[in-house]
């Protein structure tokens, strides 16, 4: 099943490619800085293009700004067994707009890898993912004229017409291993968790338990997380919830490939 098709677009300015290629923005190896697997060695495909536009966008160059080199899906698969790792990260960008990110998937699990998909959860695909790892949209992500990174808000409304896919989110939490990591800039983010969250569990016949629910704090750099991590770790407690850091940026700040 597909669901919101008409979201799908390549990134801006490029022509289409068929085949076998995906724009690709990096591809690192790395720990897993974020969520239930965080601390282990895994190799990191990023794709190029989002459907979303999230002003605080730690990975500008796949959404504001898509940058990248188109690759063959054999090539991307060699590179990554090119370094010794169990794991495999696909991320964006947005992985699921691109229908040959499903032919990458089928590719790396007959390699037998373990896969981690990281997804904003508003596009469904049909692919093999041993942990889909959903990060949905707060309305406190909305590039509003104040917080545009490159404009006056030119992509607010699209940003938040298209943020939340409740059929999505039901279908990829109903089909895989999953976690749901909300980024939180402030403390106001709990209400709409908590009614998303709702939701969810309304329209999904999975039980979703708080532990497979993680707060992870807003911050590219270090700096940025003194000011939040506290904050969020409370809100966990508080809340019941599962905290998670991000161990790259504790370990490297803000250093691309890491
Ligand atoms: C760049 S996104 C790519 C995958 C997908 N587009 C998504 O948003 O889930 C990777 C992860 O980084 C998170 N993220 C992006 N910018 C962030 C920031 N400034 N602080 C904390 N997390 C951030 C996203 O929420 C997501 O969990
Ligand atoms: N080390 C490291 N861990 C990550 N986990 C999710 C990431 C992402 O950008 O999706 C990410 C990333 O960019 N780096
Ligand atoms: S959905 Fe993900 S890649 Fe897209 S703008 Fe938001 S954080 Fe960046
Ligand atoms: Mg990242």
């Amino acid at each position: 099943m597909l669901v919101n098709a008409e979201n799908i677009e390549i990134p801006d300015g490029e022509p289409r490619r068929s085949g076998n290629s995906l724009p690709i923005n990096e591809l690192f190896y790395s720990l897993q800085g974020e969520g239930i697997l965080a601390g282990v060695p895994t190799v990191f495909v990023r794709t190029s293009g989002c459907n979303l536009r999230c002003w605080f966008c730690d990975s500008y160059y796949t959404s504001w700004e898509p940058n990248h080199s188109w690759m063959e899906i054999e090539g991307v698969v060699d590179e990554v067994q090119s370094h010794d790792a169990d794991h495999v990260v696909l991320t964006g960008g947005e992985p699921l707009l691109h229908e040959n990110s499903v032919r990458l998937l089928d590719e790396l699990n007959k390699s037998g890898y373990h896969i981690t998909v990281e997804t904003n959860g508003t596009i469904y695909r049909d692919a093999p993912i041993d942990l889909v790892s959903i990060s949905p949209k707060l309305a406190s992500s909305t590039p509003t004229e104040k917080k545009d990174p490159q404009g006056d808000g030119e992509w607010a409304s699209r940003h938040e017409n298209n943020r939340i896919n409740l059929e999505a989110l039901a279908s990829l939490v109903d089909d895989h291993e999953f976690q749901l990591k909300f980024v939180i800039t402030d403390r106001n983010d709990m209400v709409e968790i908590e009614e998303l969250l709702g939701e969810i569990r309304a329209a999904t016949t999975s039980r979703i338990a708080d532990s497979a629910v993680l707060l992870m704090p807003e911050g590219m750099t270090r700096e940025q997380l003194d000011e939040t991590r506290k904050i969020v770790a409370e809100l966990a407690m508080e809340y019941g919830y599962r905290y998670t850091p991000r161990l790259h940026v504790d370990l490297w700040n803000d250093e691309p490939g890491t």
